[in-house]
Formats: structure tokens, sequence, C-alpha cells
């Protein structure tokens, strides 16, 4: 999530900052950083790439060919080397070695991000308990409340997804879409509000509208790329520190507001359950799981559970959001992995509905009951027979090896900062010291032979089929999620509905497109949070497929 910005080198720091922000203070933002990098201990074992000539930075040769130059770096120095590269000096870590960073707690990727963007002011000031920068309350909180819920969790996330395709697409015969990611976050900015909210305040247009508006209050913050810049850290650090001009507290406040009304109906349905003897049937959703739990997770008041749900959305909407529509531009390009995908499903759904068939009949049998009727309204009612359940994703192997090739194939190649908050000795005895970013170099990792099998540099979908190596398998071969303590802790969710909405879109539509052809690479490798430099042409299926 928060390590996904962008270091496209054509985007500038925050133009925002850029029209405020007075030469003077840009020049002095370079004296700054110069004094740092000057002031900072590096350890003169680890060797530093020769500037080509006439740069003064790393930045334009990583430019013209990041996998050409850093396959460079790594056969000429090593796997661990220093780059002047996004306003920063800092030490890439290549190959087997990512591990060390990802395993060490002395290694923050919170504390890299902090100090590029002020980020840690910013969400932080919006609760009011486990401020604590290391808190693990939103990690546990989607562990336990979120992940294992998964499977009830689906058909509500399948229903919003379905909702959503039809209202805003439609039947489309050869209908252009310039910008699908505004389909696509409302779409999943509504499923995520179910899972976290509920499904009477996910109608809510507002709580909707606050969940993607929230996003691009997030993205401001922080900045189209990952270049250090003082200025603007130092910005959000003094903006946002005290709290009070934080957009994000309007965003609590909807929030509020959306579930008050909610919370108050459950409690009087709770209090007349207790009033009749029955059990209360407690609604399934983080929000209810929060409340439930609010001693446990030290909460001072509806705002800071208001503000902690916040908190998911900025690590969640935005990213699955993004890599839902980046699988359309890949659907696009590979037409041909379309019937594979789509065969896959029907496979799926078929086997489930002869596997219940055969559950109905062996009760039929054994008189356990009376006639298919008694069916109607259980777990085995035949109409749910072709349900997308979270059963049947996880069988669709094929789409789970299509999404982690996508986040494969995809990957910025130097990504996931993490600053020293110790001297770190390397097992090859280089030292990162205190203060020093380490970042990882994915090129080493996701376009290795060894690790990826053949032609890295190919997009091959089903390159992880009958392989122990799902995608949301963290490992030192897989990075997309991080790895070790701090691996995000909403993939499961996130792959989840990745899968779902690549199931969808192949059994509604026949065709994609990407409307100008010439910009398929680029649409390919844009970053998370870049724009896409073209739309997408949809044709509907003439008979959709029996999943939907
Ligand atoms: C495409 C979707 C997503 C991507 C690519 C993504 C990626 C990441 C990455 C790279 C990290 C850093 C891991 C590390 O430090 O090693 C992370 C952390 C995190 N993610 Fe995600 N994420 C996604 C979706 C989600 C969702 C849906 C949620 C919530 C439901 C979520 C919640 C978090 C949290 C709370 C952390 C911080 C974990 C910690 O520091 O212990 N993410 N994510």
């Amino acid at each position: 999530m928060l390590g996904l910005l962008s270091t496209s080198s054509e985007a500038v720091p925050i133009d925002i900052l850029r029209a405020a922000v007075p030469v003077g203070i840009g020049l002095a933002s370079a004296a700054f950083l110069t004094m740092k990098m000057v002031s900072q201990t590096v350890d003169k074992s680890i060797p530093t790439v020769a500037l080509r000539s006439g740069d003064s930075t790393h930045d334009a040769e990583f430019k013209d060919d990041p996998d050409l130059f850093l396959l460079r770096c790594e056969e000429q120095y090593g796997p661990v080397f220093n780059l002047y590269i996004l306003n920063q000096n800092l030490t890439v870590i290549s190959g087997p070695m990512v591990r060390e960073v990802f395993m060490n707690e002395d290694f923050s990727f919170g504390d890299a991000i902090h100090d590029v963007t002020g980020l840690r002011s910013f969400v932080t000031s919006i609760i009011k308990s486990n401020r604590h920068p290391d808190s693990p309350v939103p990690h546990e909180i989607i562990r336990d409340a979120i992940s294992p819920n998964l499977p009830l969790f689906t058909p509500r996330i399948v229903e919003q997804l379905v909702s959503f395709i039809d209202n805003n697409l439609g039947h489309c015969d050869h209908k252009l879409v310039e910008n699908p990611l505004l389909i696509f976050q409302d779409m999943i900015a509504s499923a995520m509000a179910t899972v976290f909210m509920g499904s009477e305040v996910a109608k809510n247009r507002k709580v909707i509208d606050t969940f993607i508006q929230c996003t691009y209050d997030f993205g401001k913050v922080l900045g189209k790329d990952s270049r250090k810049s003082f200025w603007h850290s130092f910005q959000s650090k003094a903006t946002y520190g005290n709290g009070v001009i934080n957009p994000l507290h309007k965003h609590v406040q909807v929030l509020v507001e959306a579930a008050t009304p909610v919370i108050l109906e459950r409690r009087k349905q709770e209090a007349e359950a207790a009033e009749k003897g029955i059990e209360y049937e407690r609604p399934l959703d983080i929000l209810q799981k929060l409340l439930d739990n609010f001693d446990k997770y030290n909460f001072v008041d509806l705002e800071d559970v208001c503000g902690h749900l916040l908190i998911l959305v900025l690590a969640s909407v935005h990213t699955t959001s993004d890599t839902s529509t980046n699988i359309l531009y890949y659907l696009a390009a590979f037409p041909e992995h379309m019937d594979t995908l789509l065969q896959e499903q029907h496979r799926v759904l078929d086997d489930i509905s002869q596997e219940r068939e055969e559950q109905r009949q062996s009760k039929l049998q054994s008189g356990e009951v009376q006639s298919l009727k008694d069916f109607e309204g259980t777990d085995l009612d035949p109409k749910n027979d072709h349900d997308l359940s979270a059963a049947a994703v996880k069988r669709m192997i094929h789409v789970d090896s299509f999404v982690r090739e996508i986040f494969r194939y995809r990957s910025e190649r130097l990504q996931l900062p993490h600053r020293a908050r110790k001297n770190v000795v390397l097992s090859n005895g280089m030292t990162i010291h205190k203060g020093r970013t380490a970042i990882i170099n994915l090129r080493s990792v996701h376009y290795n032979n060894e690790l990826q099998g053949e032609n890295p540099a190919e997009f091959r979908p089903w390159r992880f089929v009958g392989k122990a190596k799902s995608a949301t398998k963290v490992s030192a071969d897989f990075l997309a999620f991080g790895m070790g303590r701090h691996a995000c802790p909403g993939r499961f969710l996130a792959i989840q509905e990745l899968k779902t909405v690549s199931v969808l879109v192949v059994s509604k539509y026949s065709k994609l497109e990407i409307q100008d052809p010439s910009k398929t690479k680029k649409a390919l490798l844009t970053r998370i949070g870049d724009p896409v430099p073209t739309g997408i042409i949809f044709t509907s299926r003439q008979q959709e497929s029996k999943t939907v």
C-alpha cells in the first residue's frame, strides 16, 4: 500500500507544491538535501555506481532503461550498491539479500515513507488511540476480522461488483470508456464499504464518495512519485501533524454520521433479542467487529473507531481499484487468454454444481432430507449452484496465476524503501548505517529466470499454474505485498477481489481492446497511481456466462 509510490521519472514532485513554493525554497531544499547526503554516515565498502558522463544523478540513466541499468549495476557492483536517485542517496539491495531487509525489524518501511512524504502525521492525526508508529492494530484487525471471514464476505462483494458493472458499463457494443478507473474505483469502494461498514452503510452515496475522495487526499500527501522533497514532507508534517486542517477529519465525520443510526438500530435489535431470550445475530462487518472489541483495541469513541476504519480504506481502496483497472488492460493486450479463463470458470462452477447435486442425492438417499424442495433456503439450495463463492474462486488456479503474473510483470523496479533505525550489518559484512534508506531492487527478484522460470521479460499468465505459488503467497521471489512480519495483511481480501473482478469481466465481455494500441506497453507498465494514457473498448458477450 503505502510504498507503492510511483518512481515514474516523468512525474514531478507534487505539482501543487510546485505552484505554491517559490524557487528560493526549491534551492534551499536542494541545499538541505546535499547537506543530508554529505552528513550521512555511509559504509565505504558499499560501492557507489559511477555516474554516466554528463549526469549529476542516476535518474536519467535509470529512466532510459531501468532493467538494463540495474542489471549493469548488479553485474559490475554486486547485490548492494548506492545510487543518487529520486533525490536521495539510496542503498539498493538485490537478489537473495532482499530477505535481510524484510526480516529485520531494525528496517522500517513506515519510517522511510514518512521521511519522504510526512504521511504518518497525516494518518495518525485521525485516530485517538494506537498512535504509536509500530502499532499492530490495523494488522490485527485485518488478520482477525477480515481474512478469516472472506468466505462469508464474498457473496456480498460479488453482489456489489456485479451491480456496479451492470449499472455503469452494462451491455456494451464496442463502447469506449476513456478512464475505466472511475468506474472501477466506485465498484471497489462499494465492495470495501460492505465489508468494512455493512450493507446498510454501503448504500449511502456519501460514504462511497468519502472512500474515494479520501484516497485522493491521501494521494496528494503521498505525492506523484517517491522522490524525496524536504518541503513536501516538511509541509505534510507541519500541516497535518496538529490535525486541524487535515481533510481526513471531514471523512471521519461522514463515517460517524452514517454509522450512528445503524449502530443505534443494531443496539435496539440486540436489546429486543435479549428481552425475548433469543440470540442476537451479530451483523458481519468490520464496524461491528471493532465495536465488539472496543476495549481490546483500546478505542476511545466512535470517531476513533471510524478513524481506524478510514486507515483501512486508505490502505485498500486505491491499491485494489488501481490493480483491477490494470487487469482490464492485460485482458485487452492478451485477448488470446480470455478463453482459457472463461473455460476454467465454467469447469470449476460445473464441478461444484455436480458435487452439490451429489451431496443432495446422498442426503435424500439416507433419508436425512425428504424432498428436493427441502433444500430451498439452505446451504445446498440448487439456485446457488453456480454462485461465484470463495471456494469457487479459490479453485480457479489460472485466474490466480494470471493475477500474480500481472503483479510480477508490472513491478516497479526500485520499490519498498526501508529506513535503518540502527546500524544493520548485512550477511556480506556491509553496514547500512542508522538513518540510511535501503531500497529493494525488484528487477533482480521479479525478472530473474532462476526465480521466475523461462523468459521473465515475457508476460506468461500461466507461469505459476501447478506450482505452489499462489498470488497471496509472499516470499523472497514475490514481493508485491512485501514480506515478513509486515507483509500486507490485506492481500487475501485484495486478491479475492481482483480474481473476482477478472472472472466477472471475462464472463460478461467477449472482447476488450486498448483504445490506442500504440500505448499498450505504457498502459501495462503504468505504476500504481499514475494515469493510464489510453482507454478501453468493451464488447459484451452475446450470451453471458452462467457465472453471473
Ligand atoms: C493491490 C492491493 C494491495 C497491494 C499491492 C498492497 C501492498 C502492500 C505493501 C507492499 C505493503 C508493505 C509490506 C511490507 O512492509 O513489507 C502493504 C502493507 C499494508 N497493507 Fe497492503 N496492499 C494492498 C491491499 C491492501 C488491502 C486491501 C488492505 C486492507 C484491507 C491493506 C492493508 C495493509 C496494511 C494495514 C499494511 C501495513 C502492514 C504492517 O505494517 O504491518 N492492503 N501493502
